[in-house]
């Protein structure tokens, strides 16, 4: 079981990803929860700043994640919001959601479901408070990082459609909302930081195998 947190834009997801593919484990992006949980609300109307509200929400939330790195999908009953969930309207409320302390205890439940499910050799879950509070035994614990700069570049470098200061903007108002819930800009104990500001992404993705490898991993 490997845990990777990190800030927004860092690469946890994608470098997760192609790292869970190049050692033949599972992965599991655990902000996808917290982002189709905000879907789900803003399309049944529910208050996202209603904690009871949310809550309620979560009884009828039939969440599916796809665990394959080469067939990643988020699901939500009959709905595929693998796309819908990265939507600006949803980024900007999931902290909200996120920094409900009983949604929290119900997603993290969810999350350790997931890996026990998993029957690869190994899965890497991602998220802010994965290394902290979801598995902090897991066989290796990861801090991703980047300079706030580099972070910002790459993420503006996905959406040349809106401008990079509303990206910049988004990004460290998220970060600084997410932090207030978890710390994940600042290594506990036992935890490696791989900072990849200087790093491309197949380097980045290659700190990461190495890591997993020299921990021999099951
Ligand atoms: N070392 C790297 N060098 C260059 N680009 C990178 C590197 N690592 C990640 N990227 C790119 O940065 C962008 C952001 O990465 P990604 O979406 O995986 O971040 P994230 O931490 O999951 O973000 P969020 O928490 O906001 O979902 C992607 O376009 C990814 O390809
Ligand atoms: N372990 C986690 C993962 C995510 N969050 C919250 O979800 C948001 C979206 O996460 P992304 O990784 O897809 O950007 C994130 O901004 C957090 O609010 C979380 O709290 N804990």
């Amino acid at each position: 079981m490997v845990a990777v947190d990190g800030p927004a834009g860092s690469g946890k997801s994608s470098v997760s990803r192609a790292a869970a593919r190049e050692l033949g484990f599972d992965y599991q992006d655990s902000g996808a929860a917290y982002r189709a949980l905000a879907w789900n609300a803003l399309e049944h109307g529910v208050d996202t700043e209603d904690a009871d509200a949310v809550l309620a929400s979560l009884d009828d939330f039939d969440y599916r994640i796809g665990t394959d790195p080469d067939d990643y999908f988020v699901r939500v009953g009959g709905t595929d919001v693998t796309q819908a969930i990265r939507e600006p309207r949803v980024t900007g409320v999931v902290s909200a959601i996120a920094r409900i302390p009983a949604v929290r205890e119900r997603l993290v439940e969810l999350f350790r479901r997931v890996i026990e499910a998993s029957d690869r050799p190994g899965i890497i879950t991602e998220g802010r408070d994965i290394t902290t509070v979801v598995a902090p035994d897991a066989d290796v614990r990861i801090l991703l990082t980047a300079s706030e700069e580099a972070r910002m570049a790459r993420r503006s470098a996905e959406t040349p459609e809106h401008s990079a200061r509303a990206v910049a903007e988004q990004l460290s108002s998220r970060d600084a909302q997410d932090s207030r819930v978890v710390d994940f800009m600042n290594a506990a104990d036992g935890v490696t930081t791989i900072d990849s500001t200087n790093l491309d992404f197949d380097q980045t993705v290659s700190a990461v195998v190495d890591l997993v490898r020299t921990s021999r991993v099951e």
